[in-house]
């Protein structure tokens, strides 16, 4: 049996983290060897109660140099702004990383617009965006992945097989909804019991980071710019996330056609006849997406999990790939019904 790669898990601590411990910790060729938060020492078990009897060990400070010693492959579930940091240095040593925040998914100037200077540019145009469905050789060969945002994940798996029916001088609107599990572990007022439970509202509407996220990936497909109207909104659920988009075609098509053609080939893309839900992909690595269009006007629906399609599973399936491994190996596929 082929030999084990070790693996570290940085920012455990957090939802993401929590979701890369439980698919290492199942998986048949990854070997968990460093659990690192901000200031280690926590037992792991501690820190995530619903692992008793399933992973065990404390979490260390996490240190680049010490993670390099002891891992072949990092995971980064860290704020934007944290990650690159560690990626620096890591990527000097020969790890491969695997970035779940924003900080390696834009070029720099659009970076450094929507988020913070950034200190590693260099690094910057190495990164493959790891969005296996529409970038899968550049990840083959990447030591570095930027994970896509959990929204532009859900976003561009609906929209980019539609890129080339567009009306190029029509804007596309994006109407996203997401479970509170997205915004972290840390409380803040718009995600407070008593704010979230039976409401809902729109935030950072047409000035979301993840907007210029969408906008530069349909660019880089077609080479053409595209307007972007998107808004998100928090919803009462823990996990899940629904995409909604408005499009306007050149010409009348059949959209399920359309989609069935271009994901003849990808299992976790799945074309529906109906309009999606959340629970069919909720647990899962799952995109569903639904597709109907009416007077040259096209309704796009796309379901994903946003803790795995949109962050972990996302993640591990890219290393996989980095790896050499079977793209799907220890993924998971059930979702969470009832
Ligand atoms: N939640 C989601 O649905 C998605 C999240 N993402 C991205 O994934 C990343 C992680 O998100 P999420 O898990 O939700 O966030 P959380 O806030 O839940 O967790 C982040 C963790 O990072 C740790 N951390 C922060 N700074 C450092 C540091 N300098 N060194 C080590 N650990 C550190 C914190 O640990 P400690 O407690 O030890 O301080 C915290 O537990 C973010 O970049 C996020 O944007 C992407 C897609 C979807
Ligand atoms: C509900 C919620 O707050 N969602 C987060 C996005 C999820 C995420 O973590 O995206 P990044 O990976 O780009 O940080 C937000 O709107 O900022």
């Amino acid at each position: 049996m082929a030999e084990k790669i070790n693996v570290a898990v940085i920012g455990a601590s957090g939802y993401t983290g929590l979701e890369l411990l439980k698919i290492l910790t199942v998986h048949p060729m990854f070997h968990i060897t460093y659990v690192g938060t901000s200031e280690g020492g926590e037992d792991v078990v501690k820190m995530h109660p619903s692992l008793l009897n399933v992973a065990k060990g404390k979490a260390q400070k996490s240190e680049a140099s010490q993670i390099a010693k002891v891992a072949d492959l990092a995971f980064l579930a860290l704020p934007h702004q944290a990650s690159m940091g560690f990626a620096k240095v890591l990527l000097v040593h020969g790890v491969k990383v695997v970035d779940l925040s924003a900080d390696y998914r834009l070029s720099q100037e659009v970076y450094e617009a929507h988020y913070c200077p950034h200190e590693d540019p260099e690094n910057i145009p190495k990164a493959a965006y790891g969005l296996p469905e529409l970038h899968r050789e550049a990840i083959k060969s990447a030591q570095l992945v930027a994970n896509p945002g959990c929204y532009p994940a859900a976003s561009l798996l609906a929209l980019v097989p539609f890129l080339p029916y567009m009306r190029a001088d029509a804007p596309v609107f994006i109407d996203a909804k997401s479970g509170i599990s997205g915004a972290g572990k840390k409380p803040n007022p718009l995600t407070q019991f008593v704010n979230i439970n039976e409401n809902m509202m729109a935030y950072n509407p047409f000035s979301h980071r993840h907007e210029p996220e969408i906008k530069e990936q349909l660019f880089l497909r077609n080479n053409q710019p595209k307007q972007v109207f998107f808004v998100p909104q928090l919803i009462p659920i823990t996990r899940g996330m629904l995409v909604n988009a408005y499009v306007q075609l050149k010409e009348n098509i059949d959209p399920v056609a359309v989609l069935e053609a271009f994901y003849a080939n990808e299992p976790f893309v799945r074309v529906r006849k109906e309009p999606v839900t959340l629970k069919a992909t909720a647990g899962s690595h799952f995109c569903d997406i639904f597709a109907k269009e009416k007077e040259s006007v096209l309704f796009l629906s796309s379901s994903i999990d946003n803790l795995l399609r949109g962050a972990s599973s996302q993640a591990v399936v890219n290393a996989n790939i980095m790896c050499g491994l079977d793209e799907y190996m220890g993924i998971p596929t059930l979702s969470y019904v009832p």
